[in-house]
């Protein structure tokens, strides 16, 4: 970059031009904003370079918008300057709007107009894109009339992603610049696109290896002076071509069939529509007031507290005082997976993903070569899936568990068997070398049953994976009452490195997920009772956006997980009649999945459970008439009077008996906020995004009405507790159901034992 030609440097070579009097009319205007987060300066003489500060994303505050429009101006209006260049502070371009402003009163300039003087300009304007270009950021970017990137960065328009679409000119200009089908997809779907596709689509005009911002001035010293004619999106024609109308038509069919829902897709489809059919003012008019709906709804308000919620359970803490600021993580370079089933293929490939040596422990020796040839398969296939190169080299595979003695980490997928997980726990205290995190991949087995196994239950952790596990987001990190808090942290880094999402919890049965799963399947249960049928309960939660109704779940995953707990708790009673057999322990219960397992029906593998496929292993679930009048014969035989469920009981039962586990997860410690809940259902149990989670759910129902319908089922099935209205829904409601960032005030908290 060339030599700063003014006075008053705030940053380097760069020149702040903001003096006093600016300062103030700045102040004046905007009476709280603080600091213009657009810096600008002169570079080689000749081009302003307008830097977006505000880190960590340079989002577009108020304060960042009143900084590029107060800039703008004063680059137009400097003579000496014949060309500008936009960049962002620290390698990154800008994140789109602010969020966090969203729910705020809005103020400073609006990013339409913004853009819209930007493209207007006389002087030619560029963007220096490195890290990211995304939403309103892209969007500026195709305000400017030339775009260089930097060859990692990535671009996109994921405001879909928010509940939103792309309302700062984005639904309008993109179709514009790279022809509609392309431009559909990207704001559909809300993904990035890669530097060198952004290239090939048309979306940038150079990719560089070197510094963008560098590039660009280059580039704008270049085209300074030159006719900007061509260069303004807003005036290309609207793309036409004679498939455009059955274009959307499909469009419109596929966000119909995987949107779940969700408004949002269906929306930019709608909104891109209009760039086609409408001049670019009154498609901007369109796009304004589809942009307005959205805003608004509920569904928005879900996706973006989902956003900060995905990113506020990596800030952990635990009830006894340990936290993710004051915990270290120990670093881990090699570590040990027990057990090569499919829970264990599905990690060890993670780990080789995550760049760590891997040693594959199977002590059968035929399961160990197949297990291998089943991990080197899945590297294959994802290495190529994902562009990345291959990781064979990284895993040794053993029949030996002594193979484990020098690795930093063990993670255990055996079979979820007590007996068998304690002697391998026991086995493992004596064989790695000390300081050796032990980790079990369960669903939902004591943690510290396990530890009490060992030598070091400081050093014990749950690690309960999804499966499949090298796909899954999600990672339950599960800590004991002996758990330590370096061990804690140290599973949630290398969940983090496996790419997935981790999420600390406390020790107890089923931990978050599978705890609050069990009041949800009993209610589906006792509606089939009742009178209801798989297909009529699972239509009704899919309606409501899960992708996949509770008995076509539990088909997938066999229904011989739940019966082999059952069996173990003791709550199985084979040939049981009379009342007794729907009652364990003074609460009902239903035997229906018990029975379905004595029939040999475990679900897709068998080709047969709630409901039938055409062949052991098939996908494709088909309403079963012997399951129907299996029902009908077992109402009988118990003296079940079938009636008509509606689609409410049946929605209400099913998700408020899981909601108030859930408010009972926050009550016991287990989950640290509302916010762990909301993560975990959403990535590991199908819980549609855009209605936040469970517990945001609640309360954009309304705390008081979930806990009326609670009230009136609980008295309506006095013998089933999962209805029993949990105190902190009851004290929350009592405290006019304050917003759910402030519910973590209302849990009372154990004292620190820091
Ligand atoms: C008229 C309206 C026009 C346009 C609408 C929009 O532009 S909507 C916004 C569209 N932009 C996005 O959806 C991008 C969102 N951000 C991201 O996808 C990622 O943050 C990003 C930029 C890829 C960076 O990822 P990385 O993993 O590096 O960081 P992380 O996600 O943890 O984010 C760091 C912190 O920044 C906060 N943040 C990110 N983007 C925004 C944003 N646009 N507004 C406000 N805050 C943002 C993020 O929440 C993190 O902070 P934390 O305190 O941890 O929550």
């Amino acid at each position: 970059m060339g030599a700063a030609v003014h006075s008053g440097n705030r940053r380097g070579t760069k020149i702040v031009v903001k003096d006093d009097a600016e300062e103030k009319k700045f102040n004046n205007n905007t009476k709280d904003l603080l600091d213009i987060m657009a810096f600008y300066s002169r570079v080689s003489g000749s081009v302003g370079v307008i830097t977006l500060q505000n880190p960590p994303v340079n989002a577009l505050s108020a304060a960042v918008r009143q900084g590029i429009v107060d800039t703008m101006h004063r680059a137009l209006s400097e003579p000496e300057v014949k060309s500008v260049v936009i960049c962002g502070q620290n390698g990154k371009f800008c994140g789109g709007a602010d969020i966090r402003e969203f729910r705020a009163n809005m103020r400073g300039p609006p990013l339409v107009p913004m853009i819209h003087l930007i493209e207007a300009a006389e002087k030619p304007v560029v963007a220096a894109i490195e890290g990211v270009a995304l939403g309103g950021g892209l969007e500026l970017a195709l305000g400017c009339h030339y775009r260089i990137a930097h060859s990692k960065a990535r671009l996109g328009l994921p405001e879909v992603t928010l509940g939103l679409l792309p309302g700062a000119g984005g639904t309008q200009r993109l179709p514009r610049l790279i022809g509609v089908p392309a431009a559909l997809e990207l704001i559909t779907t809300g993904r990035h696109a890669t530097a060198a596709e952004a290239l090939q689509l048309g979306i940038v005009d150079e990719v560089t290896d070197h510094s963008a911002v560098d590039a660009a001035v280059k580039f704008a010293q270049s085209v300074a002076g030159k006719s900007l004619d061509a260069r303004r999106i807003s005036t290309y024609p609207c793309p036409r071509s004679p498939d455009l109308a059955e274009i959307f038509e499909k469009a419109m069919q596929e966000v119909r069939r995987s949107a779940r829902g969700a408004i949002a897709p269906v929306t930019c489809v709608q909104a891109v529509h209009a760039s086609v059919t409408l001049p670019y003012a009154k498609g901007m008019e369109r796009e304004r007031e589809l942009f307005s709906t959205l805003f608004t709804s509920g569904q928005a308000h879900a996706l973006q507290y989902y956003f900060f919620a995905q990113r506020a359970v990596s800030r952990w803490s635990t009830p006894s005082g340990a936290r993710w600021d004051t915990s270290k993580p120990r670093p881990v370079h090699k570590a040990a997976v027990i057990g090569l089933g499919t829970m264990g293929r599905g990690i060890t490939v993670s780990l080789a993903q995550a760049g760590l040596s891997v040693v594959a422990v199977e002590t059968q020796e035929k399961q160990l070569l197949e297990a291998k040839q089943a991990v080197s398969g899945m590297l294959e296939r994802s290495a190529k899936r994902r562009g990345a190169p291959l990781a064979h080299d990284k895993i040794k595979y053993s029949c030996s568990i002594q193979a484990v003695a020098d690795v930093d980490l063990v993670i255990e997928a055996v079979f979820e068997d007590m007996a068998l997980k304690k002697t391998i726990f026991q086995q493992l205290s004596g064989i790695c070398k000390p300081g050796t995190f032990l980790c079990t991949n369960t669903s939902g087995l004591d943690i510290d049953e396990l530890a009490s196994q060992t030598q070091s239950p400081e050093l014990v952790v749950g690690m309960h994976f999804f499966a499949p596990a090298h796909v899954m987001k999600l990672l339950e990190v599960v800590y004991g009452p002996r758990s330590s808090p370096e061990a804690l942290a140290t599973a949630m880094e290398m969940g983090k490195k496996m790419g997935k999402v981790s999420v600390a919890v406390g020790n107890c049965r089923g931990f978050v997920g599978n705890r609050m799963l069990k009041p949800y399947l009993e209610q589906a249960f006792f509606l089939l009772e009742e009178g209801a049928t798989p297909e009529q309960v699972d239509q009704v939660l899919e309606e409501f956006g899960f992708a996949m109704g509770v008995f076509k779940v539990s088909d997938l995953s066999g229904l011989d997980v739940g019966w082999k707990v059952r069996k173990a708790d003791g709550l199985v009673v084979p040939g049981s009649t009379g009342k007794s057999a729907r009652i364990r322990g003074g609460s009902r219960y239903s035997p229906l999945g018990d029975l379905l397992c004595e029939q040999g029906r475990f679900g897709q593998k068998t080709g047969r459970g709630w409901y039938q496929y055409d062949k052991p292993g098939g996908r494709v679930a088909k309403p079963d008439p012997w399951l129907h009048g299996f029902l009908e014969e077992y109402r009988a035989r118990h003296g079940l009077v079938a009636r008509r469920i509606d689609h409410q009981e049946m929605l209400e039962r099913c998700l408020y008996a899981l909601i108030n586990e859930g408010f009972q997860i926050l009550q016991d410690g287990i989950a640290a906020g509302p916010e762990d809940i909301d993560v975990i259902y959403v990535l590991g149990y199908g819980w549609p995004r855009h209605r936040g989670g469970p517990m945001f759910y609640a309360g954009l129902v309304g705390l008081d009405k979930v806990l009326e319908r609670l009230e009136h089922y609980h008295q309506v099935y006095p013998n089933v507790s999962g209805l029993k209205p949990c105190s902190l829904i009851r004290k929350l409601a009592a405290s006019s159901s304050p917003p759910i960032h402030r519910w973590r005030e209302f849990i009372q908290k154990p004292r620190s034992q820091l």
